[in-house]
Formats: C-alpha cells, sequence, structure tokens
C-alpha cells in the first residue's frame, strides 16, 4: 500500500525520521512507502490535507501515528476460561502486529479496590461449589434493574480505585473479557468524558448461555462466540452494528501448531500404541474427576486378555488434593497425572478422546484438536447451554454417570472405533481457531477508525481527573 504526502520537503527532520521508521522511506515521487513488514501496517489517522498544516502539529500527529498503543485486557481468575481467552488475545496481538500494541491482562478489580470486588476468586470457587447457591446467584442477577444497580452502586463507591486502577495503564483500548467488567470501568469512561478517545468492547468467553451483564449497549464492540449468543445480545439490546460473530479466542498455540500426535506421545511420555483418553475439570479440576478416573480405571482394562485398551491422562489444574490424592492410587492401565499444565495444546494433541465439564474453553480447544467430547456436568447457568452445543452437533456426548462414561469411552477405543472418527470430524467442523485472530483484527480497524482524537498521547491527560 502507498500513502501519498503532499509537500515532503516541508516536513520536518524528526518527522521524516518518524515516516521513515514506520514506513520506511520515500520515492521519487514524493510518496511514502513500507517495508514488507511481518505485522500489519500500523493505523495512520492523518488525511493528506493535515499535512499542509503547520509543522508541529503534523510532528504531533505523526508521532502519535509511531507510539504504541496501550491495551488493557480485563479479567478475573474465576475459573480459567477467562485468564486463557485473555492470553490468547495478547498473543494474537503480538503476532498480528508486534510492537505496535503493549498488552497488560490485569484484574484491576483484584489491584485496586476492596471487598467484594477484591474476592470474586473465592466467592466464585465458594458458589460454584455450593451449586445451589450459584444457581440462585446468577439467576437472581440476571434482570437488568437487579445487576445494573446493584453494579452502578459499586461503581460509584469504587469511582477513584477504578480510574486509578485503569489509568495506570493509559489504555487506548480496553477489552473485557469478564461478565462483570463492562459496567463499572464504562460509567468511569463516562463520568470521565473518555468515552470518544477509548475503545471499549467485550468478548464473551461463554458459548451459549451467557449471563446478560456481558451486554452493555454503551461498547463498541461486543464480540459472540456464537450464533446463540449474538441472538441474545440482540434481544437484550445492542445494535447489529455492535455485534461481531467470530467464535472464541483460544490460544494461537492451539491454531498455529502443527503437531504429530506420534512425537507429542514420545515427548510427553505417553504409551506410542494405546489409545488416550484426557481426564479434566477445568482450571479448577472441578467436576467428578476421581470417581470417573477410577471406574475408568478398570473399564480400560481387558480382563480377559490381562491388558489395558488405552491409556488415561487426567489434568487436576489447579486442584492439587486432588492431583495428590489421584498419584497414591495403584492403577491396571497407564495413568499419567498432572497438575496445572500450561502447554494444554500437546496434551490435547496426544489424546484421542476428552472428558470434561463443560467449560467454554476447554470445550472450544477440544474441538481444534479434534476430540471427541464427553460432557460429564456443568456449571448453571453459563455452562448450561454448552451442552446442547456439543451434542446437537454431534462432536460429543452428555451423561452424569461415571459408569456410563467409562463405558462409553471403552466402546470407542474397541467396538465403536467408527463413531470416535465421526465425531472427531463433528468437532472439526465447529472449531474456530482463526477466532482469535478476527478479534484482533477488528480491534485494530476500530482503533484505527477512532482517529486524531483519541491519538491524544495520554501524557497530555495523565490523570482522567484532567481531562474533566
Ligand atoms: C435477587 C436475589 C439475588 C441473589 C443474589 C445473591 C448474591 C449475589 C452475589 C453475587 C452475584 C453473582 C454474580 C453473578 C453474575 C456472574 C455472571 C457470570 O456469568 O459469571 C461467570 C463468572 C465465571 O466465569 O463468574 C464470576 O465471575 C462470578 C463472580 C462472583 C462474584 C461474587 C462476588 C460477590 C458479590 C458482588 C460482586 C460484585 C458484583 C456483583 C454483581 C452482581 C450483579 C451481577
Ligand atoms: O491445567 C490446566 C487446566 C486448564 N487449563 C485451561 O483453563 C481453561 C479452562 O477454561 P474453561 O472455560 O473450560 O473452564 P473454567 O471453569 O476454568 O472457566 C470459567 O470461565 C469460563 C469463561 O471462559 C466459564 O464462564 C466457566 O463457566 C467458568 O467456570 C482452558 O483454556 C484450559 O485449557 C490450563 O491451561 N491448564
Amino acid at each position: 500500500m502507498v500513502m501519498k504526502v503532499a509537500s515532503p520537503e516541508k516536513v520536518a527532520s524528526i518527522t521524516e525520521k518518524v515516516w521513515q521508521r514506520v514506513y520506511g522511506g520515500i520515492n521519487n515521487n514524493g510518496y511514502y512507502y513500507h517495508h514488507h513488514r511481518k505485522h500489519r501496517r500500523r493505523c495512520s489517522y492523518e488525511s493528506e490535507d493535515e499535512y499542509e498544516d503547520e509543522d508541529g502539529t503534523i510532528q504531533l500527529m505523526q508521532m502519535g501515528a509511531e507510539r504504541s498503543k496501550n491495551v488493557l485486557i480485563l479479567m478475573s481468575d474465576t475459573g480459567g476460561g477467562h485468564r486463557a481467552s485473555a492470553e490468547a488475545i495478547r498473543e494474537a496481538f503480538r503476532i498480528e502486529f508486534g510492537d505496535e500494541y503493549r498488552i497488560y491482562v490485569k484484574d484491576v478489580w483484584k489491584e485496586y479496590t476492596g471487598w467484594p470486588l477484591n474476592d470474586m476468586e473465592r466467592s466464585y470457587k465458594f458458589m460454584v461449589k455450593h451449586v445451589q447457591l450459584w444457581k440462585v446467584a446468577f439467576h437472581g442477577t440476571s434482570p437488568r434493574w437487579i445487576h445494573s444497580s446493584y453494579l452502578a452502586a459499586i461503581a460509584s463507591y469504587y469511582a477513584k480505585e477504578v480510574e486509578a486502577g485503569l489509568m495506570e495503564y493509559k489504555p487506548d483500548i480496553i477489552i473485557s473479557v469478564h461478565p462483570l467488567m463492562q459496567h463499572i470501568p464504562l460509567s468511569v469512561l463516562k463520568w470521565k468524558s473518555l468515552q470518544k478517545k477509548v475503545v471499549f468492547v467485550t468478548v464473551i468467553t461463554d458459548l451459549n448461555t451467557c449471563h446478560p451483564t456481558w451486554f452493555h449497549p454503551r461498547v463498541n464492540r461486543c464480540y459472540c462466540p456464537s450464533k446463540e449468543v449474538a441472538k441474545r445480545a440482540l434481544y437484550d439490546g445492542l445494535e447489529e452494528s455492535q455485534i461481531q460473530v467470530f467464535g472464541l479466542p483460544i490460544r494461537p498455540s492451539f491454531a498455529r501448531a502443527v503437531l504429530s500426535k506420534d512425537d507429542l506421545r514420545k515427548e510427553l511420555e505417553l504409551d506410542p500404541d494405546l489409545p488416550a483418553v484426557l481426564l479434566m475439570g477445568g482450571a479448577e479440576g472441578m467436576g467428578p474427576v476421581k470417581k470417573t478416573a477410577m471406574v475408568l480405571g478398570e473399564s480400560l482394562y481387558d480382563n480377559d486378555q490381562g491388558k489395558p485398551i488405552g491409556q488415561l491422562i487426567i489434568i487436576c489444574g489447579r486442584n492439587k488434593a486432588l492431583a495428590s490424592t489421584l498419584e497414591s492410587l495403584e492403577w491396571k492401565i497407564p495413568v499419567k497425572v498432572r497438575g496445572f499444565e500450561t502447554q494444554m495444546e500437546k496434551w490435547m494433541g496426544a489424546c484421542d478422546c476428552i472428558i470434561t465439564k463443560a467449560g467454554p474453553g476447554t470445550i472450544a480447544e477440544a474441538l481444534i484438536r479434534g476430540l471427541p467430547i464427553v460432557l460429564n456436568d456443568y456449571i448453571p447457568g453459563q455452562e448450561k447451554g454448552n451442552v446442547p452445543y456439543v451434542v446437537d452437533n454431534g462432536a460429543g456426548v452428555f451423561t452424569r454417570s461415571s459408569k456410563e462414561t467409562a463405558r462409553i469411552v471403552s466402546e470407542w477405543f474397541s467396538t465403536k472405533t467408527d463413531e470416535l472418527k465421526r465425531m472427531s470430524e463433528n468437532a472439526l467442523k465447529l472449531a474456530q481457531p482463526e477466532a482469535v485472530f478476527d478479534i484482533v483484527k477488528d480491534i485494530h480497524e476500530l482503533a484505527c477508525q477512532r482517529g486524531p482524537l483519541a491519538n491524544i498521547p495520554y501524557d497530555s491527560t495523565s490523570s482522567l481527573t484532567n481531562v474533566i
């Protein structure tokens, strides 16, 4: 692409240096051109006329184009899905745009505010353990008037803290990947008249029956992982122009890596020949993992032939107690017990199917790896709709019974290998490995459209209070 620049001789030397760094150089016709860069071209806000203005203005604008943009991703470790998506987005920005964006993944509530915002991880863990409590909390807070007034009260109570937390990172773009991180930051931006300056987008990380707090009418974009979620967004009052459906953002290592199962099994010290089932329960190791493991340990052993028909990999996430209990057991089949793993793509790539609670991140990752899924549990509310999403699309089955789970997997590994293959193909059809790249490219476009207003360096508005 070529950029026309009027009267290049008028351009001050500092500006030239900046343009040379950004676009590479100037040709004989007075056109700037840029190198074949690994990354996409930076935003350029200037119209040609603007170059005719006085030098100082030109320099300010072009310096603005050069400055890395700050992106603040708001998340919380209530489960592992939000962090996984946040990290996926950070990595995709790095791959697509290099140092054009500086990304911060933060739980601003935890770092800057007080109770109850700074304690959501523990509250969530407690509530999902007492599942009826979570059900009441989830559905009881669904009506807009309830959650809006509650969140507005919290926003006004913690306004200063949230302001300080957000401004620490001088964000040009704020991305929320959490259902409770729309209202409060958007209220603060509104109070401080910063809505035109900061791009605010929501990336929804639930596949179907998500909580209405995800939908806020003042976001610039709401990225929905499925058509079902997009329908809910429309129903909840968002405009079509605010909604994009690309899929759930999954770490690029899942999408881009070409991994051979044989190599992975060697690397992870698994049996090279036995079919493998991966058993997990989200980042916290929730659900009936122990019981299922014990039944599988029996059913994947062929008593007649006196040998195993499969191997079992159990990823316990942050549930250390579960990991140490499972490690202390005796097994008839090859079993690997692991704690929190950072390279899930490798473990999934080495296996032939997966048993998990209906966490959206785990489901989307398994689909990308073409793993048929046995869903053995779901958290009421946000995970309920994930069950039909998988089952109705032929990518897996749902059963809460550990015996039934073990029976299904044993059959997949012996008499029903064709069913396993069919489900694997259906899983791959549902997979959306490119979603995270589509999302960051769209955010980039939004940031470019923001234009010069957004390009005022934060230094000139170093505290939000300066602009009100
Ligand atoms: C009319 C009766 C209502 C009864 C409600 C009882 C208690 C309310 C306490 C907590 C509210 C829980 C909010 C549920 C909405 C969460 C939406 C969602 O999909 O969450 C999924 C996500 C995990 O991926 O879960 C969370 O992040 C849960 C966080 C739990 C926070 C609990 C903190 C305690 C209370 C207040 C926190 C501040 C705001 C709550 C906003 C309530 C309005 C939604
Ligand atoms: O050892 C582990 C175990 C898990 N994971 C990763 O942790 C994520 C787990 O996310 P899930 O969405 O499957 O499930 P969680 O329960 O951990 O996530 C929470 O956040 C989700 C939003 O994304 C949903 O709202 C969900 O209901 C809520 O419990 C996955 O990316 C998984 O690969 C690891 O990286 N290492």
